[in-house]
């Protein structure tokens, strides 16, 4: 590949952005100082040649892969514990060390102790009394002891309350005694349980005194800390006392129960999950679409007009209509999560002083965003590869790894459907205290205001948006809420009613969602412009606006069912997009670079900086072992002697 090219087509989009890109990435990272030292750990990282990768992972066995994987986590933690020795690094800012990109980019297929930092060290924290987070938590940070969450069962991941694990306790040896006695109760699914974990918070069914005091928390060896061989099966494992973490419920050495102040405190490392989600969903999708949206400023094909040269495929409105939507899509789940972040810190030092007031809310609220960021994130990558044509289907294009590793978190923390329903319950309940005149949590306040008002004349902007979609929302929370009752009325008892009237009250908490998300990323950006140059401002705002006007007219069917829109209004919303997408056509390829990935980040010939992708594609598919020889063996063996006998 020439040294130092840079693609005229990319040259040239730099050139029109109308605004300085660094101030985008600046404003992202928090300041230039922290845009310093995010790149700073990026290079530290990524230029370590032990890190990079020779050949790519796509041509390693599975054993390989993980041998692979384990091998260059065990570099990525000795480089973190130079960074901490430097100060650089701590538990406060691990996510921002190792989290999403720079992480997934340096374990691409997976990072095995992904698990023990995620779910295992929180759980310590959230659910351990202030002795055993002492005791576990050093020995677990320092990697002295690798851990999972072992909650899931070949038989129950979502219905947790069905659990089968028991965990027993026995006041005669102050011990809890273990049991996973069915092939449905074997634990299947945590990261890393297979070959990495020594220790695990295993979620059981607490018995004590002969009763069943729901699912809990414990931590169990699983391996020999030396030889790393399989303790015994889980059949009668006997745990210390001192192994169930106590922080909520408690056991006491006699056996009596100590109830905690909320059953709903176990499930606290679940939330705190979801709210991370929300954010790596979204630096996923802005992975995506930085690649497919260099790519396509650099691809040639077809006419617009046949007197023309070939356009960039980026100058087709379809093209702009499938990748600025996720460019928008990644700022608003972006300003979303952070909000989200900040509440789930709040709520969390409330719940420390045994406030518990905002818990439902909270949950209310990581479920949806949980559920439609997962969704949301996957369709969009799905739509950055289809948008590279054949190129987006190929392996080292990056796209197809990174939807799968999307794709499985519509699934993992709580199945979206699973979460979305749990969002309706606390909007049935919020549309019944809205009746009532009861008092309504912050996020559901609108259902009063909408109750009052039901139309509302159009006018291009984006709050006229938010109260379409509040309205939105509103209408099917109502319906589902209406819908239930009269089942009831009619003899159907409540919890049929709710399976029955399940379609909609889904169709509600994403509606419900999909307002709550524009109204935040509205009110981030309307915050951020007055300290901006008025060119990013006013780039920042076209984007907000694409992405409210894109999301109702995804939703005209609604709109004309729960608003009093006209046909002349939705004509005027399809002008305003396609306003819009013209509006952002310069400064897209701006807009990526002001994501500031880093090319080994990006990881695909298609996004590189420079633009050169059909170079960087060559290069790619020269690395596979395929390609090495030019006669394959499996020709002698087997399609010689086929094509002989045909002869
Ligand atoms: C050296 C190398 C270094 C590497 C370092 C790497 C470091 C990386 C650092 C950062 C990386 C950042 C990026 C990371 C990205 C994230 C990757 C994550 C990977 C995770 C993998 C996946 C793990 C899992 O999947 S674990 C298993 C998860 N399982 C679930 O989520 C189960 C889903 N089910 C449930 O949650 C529940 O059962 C339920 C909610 C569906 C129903 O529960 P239930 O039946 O008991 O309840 P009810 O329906 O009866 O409701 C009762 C009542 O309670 C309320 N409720 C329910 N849940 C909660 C809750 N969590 N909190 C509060 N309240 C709750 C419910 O609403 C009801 O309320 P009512 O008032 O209506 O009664
Ligand atoms: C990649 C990956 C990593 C994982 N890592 C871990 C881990 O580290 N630790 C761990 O403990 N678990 C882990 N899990 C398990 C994960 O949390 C569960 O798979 C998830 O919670 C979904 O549960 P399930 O598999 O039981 O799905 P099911 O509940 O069986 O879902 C199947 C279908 O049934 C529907 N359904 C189920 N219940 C209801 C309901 N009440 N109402 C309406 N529809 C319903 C769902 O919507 C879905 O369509 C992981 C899973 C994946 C895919």
């Amino acid at each position: 590949m020439p040294a130092n090219t840079m693609n005229e087509d990319l040259k040239r989009e730099r050139q029109r952005c109308s605004f300085d890109p660094k101030e985008l990435t600046y404003l992202l990272d928090g300041g230039e100082e922290k845009t310093e030292e995010r790149r700073q750990r990026e290079k530290f990282f990524l230029d370590d040649p032990e890190l990079s990768e020779t050949a790519p992972s796509d041509y390693l066995s599975h054993k390989e892969k993980y041998e692979h994987a384990v091998k260059k986590a065990c570099i990525v933690f000795k480089k973190v514990q130079q960074l901490q020795a430097q100060g650089k690094a701590g538990m406060q800012n691990f996510r921002e060390v190792l989290g999403g990109q720079l992480g997934s980019a340096i374990l691409r297929d997976g990072n095995p102790l992904g698990l023990h930092y995620v779910m295992f060290i929180p759980t310590i924290m959230g659910q351990g009394t202030i002795e055993q987070q002492a005791e576990w938590i050093s020995k677990a940070w320092n990697l002295e002891i690798i851990g999972t969450y072992a909650q899931t069962e070949l038989g129950h991941g979502t219905f947790i309350r069905g659990l089968e694990t028991t965990a027993t306790y026995d006041p005669a040896t102050e011990e809890f005694v273990l049991n996973s006695p069915t092939l449905t109760s074997y634990k299947w699914w945590p990261g890393g349980l297979g070959h990495t974990a020594n220790y695990a918070v295993v979620v059981a069914q607490l018995y004590s005194q002969g009763i069943c005091h729901g699912i809990h928390p414990f931590i169990v060896q699983l391996r020999d800390e030396e030889t790393h061989l399989p303790m015994p099966g889980f059949e009668n494992v006997r745990i210390p006392w001192n192994y169930m973490l106590m922080k909520n419920g408690k056991v006491l050495k006699d056996g009596s129960y100590v109830k905690s102040p909320s059953s709903k405190l176990t499930y606290g490392t679940m939330i705190f999950v979801r709210v991370v989600i929300v954010q790596d969903a979204a630096n996923y999708l802005r992975k995506a679409v930085t690649i497919a949206t260099r790519y396509s400023a650099v691809r040639h094909q077809s006419h617009i007009k046949e007197s023309a040269p070939e356009p960039q495929i980026l100058d087709f409105v379809t093209q702009q209509h499938k990748l600025f939507p996720q460019l928008a899509t990644y700022f608003a789940l972006h300003y979303s999560g952070a909000w989200l972040w900040d509440m789930y810190n709040n709520v969390t030092s409330e719940l420390e002083s045994g406030e518990l007031d905002r818990l439902p809310e909270l949950h209310a609220l990581a479920c949806c965003l949980k559920a439609v960021s997962a969704a949301d994130a996957a369709q969009g990558i799905e739509t950055c590869r289809l948008a590279c044509g054949g190129h987006g289907y190929m392996s080292c294009s990056s796209l197809p790894i990174t939807y799968g590793l999307v794709t499985a978190m519509v699934t993992y923390e709580g199945e979206n459907t699973v979460l979305l329903l749990q969002t309706a319950r606390y909007l049935m309940k919020a549309w019944q205290n809205c009746l009532d005149g009861q008092p309504l949590t912050p996020s559901v306040q609108y259902l009063n205001s909408v109750r009052r008002s039901f139309g509302g004349v159009y006018h291009k902007s984006v709050p006229w948006i938010i109260a379409s979609m509040q309205r939105i929302a509103a209408g099917k929370i109502e319906t589902a809420h209406r819908h239930m009752n009269d089942k009831i009325k009619r003899g159907v008892n409540s919890e049929d009613a709710w399976n029955e009237t399940s379609i909609e009250l889904v169709a509600a908490s994403e509606a419900h969602c999909k307002a709550f998300i524009v109204e935040t990323y509205y009110n981030s950006v309307q915050q951020i412009v007055p300290s901006v140059s008025q060119q990013l401002g006013k780039a920042l705002t076209e984007l907000c606006e694409l992405y409210a006007v894109n999301t109702l007219l995804k939703n005209i069917g609604d709109l004309l069912r729960y608003s009093n829109v006209t046909t002349g209004d939705l004509e005027n919303l399809q002008r305003w997009l396609e306003e819009l997408l013209a509006a952002i056509r310069p400064n897209a390829v701006g807009i990526v670079d002001g994501f500031d990935i880093n090319d080994a980040i990006i990881a695909s010939p298609l996004g590189a900086y420079d633009g050169n992708v059909y170079e960087r594609l060559f290069a790619e598919v020269s690395k596979s072992p395929l390609n090495a020889k030019p006669v394959n063996e499996s020709f002698h063996k087997y399609l010689k002697p086929l094509l002989k006998s045909k002869m």
